[in-house]
């Protein structure tokens, strides 16, 4: 191919992970090129984006310049990628993925036991609410939203005692120093798909899906591919807390871990975990959806 044009949203972690699609096709020789685009969810800050929209708003602008030809790919965080895509365009590959669990920053704090009772705690996520309210009753949990830098400004203007990031955006932007605590997934599960990007094409570039294949990280295409399948079949949305994660114990054996609370706030958290040979999509989703099964036996609806 020519020249691969990326579409990129414009925040600095988004550009980072454009650029790093850009070198990964540059090392196999192609010519790539960014195209920047503003979302509607970058310019929603005030707003939890459970309550506008969701996960959709981070693509949309995206998929247009796909659809109008103006872009090829489309690099995300695929934990923001809808579980089904809109009609015409694919998934058509899972990069290798950086660390998936959930970190605190917090200049004062060095762990979440270490907080004063009724610290608080920044995070917008309805997952991480119903996590850290399982986990600390006392802490007053208050919303918080904007890209990495403007959170991060956040804290350190004293608006929080500490808060809840992806450990992966700020390990890509260099900013890992930062962390005080990773959670372990037993104690806070990570988001379906979190540390991982997905590119998204429209699906009739079959010469794209051969050019970005060797791109995927099976391994963490099938694990997120369980993962992506707990949300789908729970119908999960961002207002939806939820949360799965899958690891493989063993060569082919993958083991995933999921939770739902309330939203509305009720103390209900249901966790369940499964295990099952997972040497392919089909059976990696299988897995997810026994999963989600048992959360819906459990209580999780
Ligand atoms: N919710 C927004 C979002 N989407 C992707 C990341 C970065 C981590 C990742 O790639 O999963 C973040 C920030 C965060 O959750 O702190």
């Amino acid at each position: 191919m020519s020249n691969i044009v990326i579409a990129t949203r414009e925040s600095r972690l988004a550009l980072w992970q454009a650029e790093h699609v850009q070198s990964l096709l540059q090392q196999a020789g192609h010519t790539v090129s960014l195209l920047g685009l503003t979302t509607r969810g970058d310019q929603i800050l005030d707003r939890s984006l459970s309550k506008v929209g969701g996960k959709g708003l981070f693509v949309k602008e995206l998929e247009l310049a796909l659809e109008e030809g103006r872009a090829d790919i489309a690099v995300h965080s695929l934990k923001d990628v809808p579980m089904d895509l809109p009609e015409g365009f694919a998934l058509a590959c899972v990069l290798e993925r950086e660390d998936p669990r959930d970190a605190l920053v917090s200049p004062r704090h060095g762990s979440l036991d270490a907080l004063p009772q009724g610290a608080v705690v920044g995070t917008s996520s309805l997952r991480r609410v119903v996590l850290l309210r399982a986990l600390r009753p006392d802490l007053r949990i208050e919303p918080l939203r904007g890209n990495l830098d403007t959170r991060l400004r956040k804290l350190d203007e004293g608006q929080y005692d500490a808060i809840v990031l992806a450990a992966a955006g700020l390990k890509r932007l260099g900013l890992a120093e930062r962390i005080r605590t990773v959670f372990e997934p037993e104690t806070m599960l990570p988001a379906a798909g979190q540390g991982a990007l997905g590119i998204e094409v429209r699906a009739d570039r079959a010469d794209l899906l051969a050019l970005l294949a060797p791109l995927a990280c099976r391994p963490d295409e099938l694990a997120t591919a369980a993962e992506r399948a707990v949300s789908r079949t729970m119908g999960g949305s961002c207002s939806m807390p939820l949360a799965a994660h899958a690891r493989w114990q063993s060569e082919g054996r993958l083991r995933i871990d999921a939770a739902w609370g309330d939203p509305e706030g009720a103390a209900t958290l249901v966790r369940v975990h499964a295990l099952a040979e997972a040497a392919d999509p089909a059976q990696a989703t299988a897995l997810g959806e026994h999963a989600a099964r048992l959360l819906q036996a459990a209580g999780a609806h």
